[in-house]
């Protein structure tokens, strides 16, 4: 399997597998909270320097704001591809081909990503959120041809966002519907459906929402876009790894996880590294199947395997910005 290819082909509607019993969310919230800090103790030393190179190779690197231009995104083209700065790699010996799992644009920036990356000699995947993100409040006309011209213009993975109408009205035939027409669009292209899961009611429709994305084709399911004001939390994550769960084990498919949205922190990273191994096993722990999108996250990387590196805060020898 290489990034960015189509991984699910999908299957027919079935109601059985949204028709749950509801979630106990505060249980959800409890256990999942649980399962991270019984394990987070345990993350030290060359083992945490291991797990943050780990997330590092599973970034999607993302500018999404409206001021981007094709000078901020040739930045970020180059930070994905030399995401760690030379003097890490050498001290800690690194393999030089480590790069981010992909970037992560607005389809009016996917040319201008391609063509860097083109440029550069490297197959590094283009990631383009489409179908009126952050929102997805045009007509499905509208979103449809947004992949289209994503596509046309470069990129090889779409992140669109659910209607989250239909989840809260619990119309998921209609929702399959639409994501079924969303995967079709792409064409060869990867699909994540991002489920805005801070403007779904509860866990369950969080669960129900993965499981109709599923079913429709999509090759992950993400959380959030990032301009919600709830985005990746882990107990989220924990019922949408619940959900990927069930989906193989219905269909033998294994579908990736993209938690997204206010990811700054190497703690952050490290939970979530370690919900999918607890939760999704060692075979879900690389680019093709876990991504983390995020805007700000690298950085603090880049510091902290400094300071595992050399000992010291790079004084007066400040880190290039992400
Ligand atoms: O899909 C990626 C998110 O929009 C990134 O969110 P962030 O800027 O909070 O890292």
């Amino acid at each position: 399997m290489t990034l960015g290819t189509v991984i699910n082909p999908g299957m027919p509607f079935d109601p059985a597998l949204v028709e749950v019993n509801r979630l106990n969310d505060e249980e959800i919230k409890r256990v999942s909270k649980l399962l991270i800090t019984k394990r987070l103790a345990g993350v030290k030393g060359k083992h945490r320097a291991g797990w943050l190179l780990r997330a590092v190779s599973c970034i999607d690197l993302t500018t999404l704001a409206g001021d981007d231009t094709e000078a901020n995104v040739l930045r970020l083209c180059h930070k994905a591809l030399n995401p760690l700065r030379r003097d890490i790699v050498d001290k800690l010996g690194l393999n030089l081909d480590l790069t981010c799992g992909a970037v992560c644009v607005y389809p009016a920036r996917v040319s201008d990503a391609a063509g860097v990356l083109r440029n550069a000699g490297s197959n590094l995947p283009v990631a383009s959120v489409a179908t009126g993100f952050p929102a997805g409040q045009t007509s499905l006309q509208v979103r449809l041809d947004e992949i289209r011209y994503a596509v046309a213009s470069g990129a090889t993975e779409i992140d669109i966002v659910i209607n989250r109408r239909h989840a809260i009205a619990h119309d998921w035939d209609l929702l399959y519907d639409e994501i079924r027409q969303m995967r079709e669009a792409c064409g060869s292209a990867h699909m994540k459906a991002i489920l805005a899961v801070g403007e779904l009611p509860t866990f369950t429709e969080v669960y129900q929402a993965s499981m109709v994305a599923m079913m429709a084709g999509s090759d992950f399911i993400k959380t959030s876009t990032g301009k919600e004001s709830v985005n990746a939390t882990i107990p989220v994550g924990y019922v949408m790894c619940r959900a990927i769960r069930d989906y193989f084990a219905k269909t033998g498919v294994r579908i990736g996880l993209k938690p997204a949205g206010g990811l700054r922190t190497c703690g952050d990273a490290i939970q979530w590294l370690i919900l999918v191994k607890e939760e999704l096993g060692q075979a879900w722990l690389n680019p093709q199947l876990f991504r983390i999108g995020a805007s700000g996250l690298l950085s603090d990387i880049e510091k902290e395997l400094f300071i595992y590196a050399f000992g010291h805060y790079p004084v007066g020898n400040p880190l290039p910005l992400a």
